[in-house]
């Protein structure tokens, strides 16, 4: 693509050079510049992509996009060079342009929320695929192209690779998108440009104020979604959703248990294997039955059904579909083990999240409910003591252990989890290897006793320092049980 057409819609302030070329691509990575490619600088929170324009240079770019008043090496007159107030948009815009805008030809449903976008989304696509519609899904457990699975790193993408993805699937003729859309991705404008047919808002709980600082921010991320969304769907009982719902540009449905609203649920009947009730939309009943236990499964079935029926789906047919799906995998996800007591893996990691799943647990446990987590490093350190409190209170015993602690010191972490235990009385113990604690936790479960492994659901890794090391908790349980079989022969 000639590299004016590439920018006929950049919010670029100025260009020099030749823009009669052609380019073969577009990368914000100097390590992956090929011949004849624009290179977009970003002004990170690590480094700074200006620092690597002769990387990229000597890699073969054949443009450069700058950020105004970066400081600047010396560009040779071959190379364009392209000057813009915000590189992160532009590199959005160059993504659209070169993959030929597939965002318009897709139906896009975005959720944004700090809690329940990976289980909603895939309730959405469950309901999608009953009705008979080819999906994408995008979000922090897989992106899937018509049930093909491909890796993810993020949540959100990166834009270059979203339009990348979206053109990959019109390419293979998905009609509707399911993705989850991170406060990240908004501020950061990894979703710029796009207009989501349908914008739906789970809750907002204390999460990334490592990255956003005062909640506010935080809010104020989110609400960008219903900028870019032809219509919302939003939680009603939650106070930032009624914040969402006052400040609405678009039109809005609501959905709550407690509040007025729209879609309106009422007579719940929770169990071990999920949720029975009844919702009220239109003056019309209809009994939603899923298969995933908890409160919170309340709502993430009522953000789906508001967000298919927002796309066009009808309601009845949106209520039978969730009848038949299926729990994600590490969310709420009991662990087979052929043992008298129940093991359950689950991606808590707020203390939101953390106390849902406790109190969940605690609803249909027979015996004790053992907790066992640990906090990621290099994020939210506020978020640490909360989530010791939360689960000092509600369990009848916990396991301090790691998560993932990326670059910082395992043993403070847990430290500063334990500021927040040791305001309960609840009893507890410190194993900072999550592979031992695991074991510890099977050994000392009893009969009826739940054991809750929290933090890390679908991951099959552990980030130790910059390393990422294999860690399925699933093989790491079957190996602790192993052991102790063998120690008892
Ligand atoms: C805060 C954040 O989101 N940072 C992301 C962001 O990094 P950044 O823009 O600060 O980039 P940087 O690493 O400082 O580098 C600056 C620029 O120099 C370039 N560079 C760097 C080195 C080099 O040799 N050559 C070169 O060109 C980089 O490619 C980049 O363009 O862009 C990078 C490239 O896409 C991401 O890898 C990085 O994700 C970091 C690692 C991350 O952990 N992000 C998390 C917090 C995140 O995004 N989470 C959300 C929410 C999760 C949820 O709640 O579900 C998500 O959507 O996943
Ligand atoms: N609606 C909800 N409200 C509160 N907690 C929830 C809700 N849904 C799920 N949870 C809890 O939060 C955890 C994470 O759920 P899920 O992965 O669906 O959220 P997410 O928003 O995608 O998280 P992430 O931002 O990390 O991708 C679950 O394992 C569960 O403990
Ligand atoms: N999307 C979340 C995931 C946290 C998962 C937990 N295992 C951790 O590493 O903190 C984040 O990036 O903050
Ligand atoms: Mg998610």
């Amino acid at each position: 693509m000639k590299l004016s057409s590439l920018l006929k819609d950049a919010a670029v302030s100025k260009i020099v050079g030749d823009t009669d070329r052609d380019m073969k691509g577009i990368c914000y990575d100097s390590r992956k510049v090929k011949p004849g490619y624009v290179f977009v600088c970003i002004v990170g929170f690590e480094t700074d992509g200006h620092k690597y324009i002769a990387g990229a240079i000597s890699a073969g770019a054949s443009a450069i996009v700058v950020q105004e008043g970066a400081k600047l090496p010396d560009i040779p007159e071959t190379i364009t060079l392209i000057v813009a107030k915000n590189t992160r948009q532009v590199l959005a815009q160059l993504g659209a342009s070169f993959y030929k805008n597939p965002q318009k030809k897709l139906k896009i449903i975005g959720v944004t929320g700090t809690n329940g976008k990976t289980t909603v989304t895939t309730l959405i696509k469950s309901i999608l695929e009953f009705e008979g519609k080819t999906t994408g899904l995008i979000g922090t457990n897989a992106n899937m192209i018509c049930g093909r699975t491909l890796p993810t790193e993020r949540t959100t993408p990166e834009s270059l690779e979203l339009f990348e993805l979206f053109h990959e699937m019109v390419e293979e003729g998905v009609e509707y998108v399911v993705m989850e859309v991170s406060s990240h991705s908004l501020d950061l404008f990894r979703v710029y440009g796009i207009e989501f047919s349908v914008g739906a808002f789970t809750n907002l709980t204390q999460d990334h104020l490592d990255f956003h600082v005062t909640m506010e921010n935080y809010l104020n991320a989110k609400k960008k979604l219903f900028l870019q969304s032809k219509c919302g769907v939003v939680n009603a009982d939650d106070k930032a959703g009624r914040s969402i719902l006052a400040d609405s540009v678009c039109p809005m449905t609501s959905y709550g248990i407690d509040s007025e609203a729209d879609i309106k649920a009422s007579d719940i009947r929770i169990s071990a294997r999920g949720v029975i009730f009844n919702i009220c939309y239109e003056q019309k009943d209809y009994t939603v039955r899923l298969g995933i236990p908890g409160r919170f499964s309340v709502y993430n079935a009522l953000t789906a059904i508001g967000a298919v029926v927002a796309a066009g789906i009808e309601i009845g047919r949106a209520v039978e579909a969730l009848t038949f799906a299926k729990g994600v995998m590490g969310r709420c996800e009991t662990v087979y083990t052929n043992t008298d007591f129940t093991v359950i893996i689950d991606y808590a990691h707020t203390p939101d999240g953390l106390e849902n799943i406790i109190k969940t647990v605690k609803e249909f446990a027979e015996g004790r409910v053992i907790t066992l987590f640990g906090c990621g490093g290099d994020r939210d350190r506020t978020k640490r003591p909360i989530m010791g409190k939360v689960a000092g209170e509600l369990s009848d015993y916990c396991i301090v252990t790691s998560d993932n602690p990326r670059t910082e010191n395992p043993a403070a972490i847990i430290e500063d989890i334990m500021a927040g235990v040791k305001e309960t009385d609840c009893e507890h113990i410190v194993i900072e290897n999550r592979r031992e604690a695991i074991g510890y936790a099977l050994s000392f479960a009893k009969h009826g006793d739940c054991v809750i492994l929290a933090g890390k659901g679908h991951e099959t890794y552990q980030i130790i320092g910059k390393t990422k090391n294999h860690f399925d908790e699933r093989e790491v349980i079957a190996e602790c049980l192993a052991a102790m079989k063998k120690a008892e022969v």
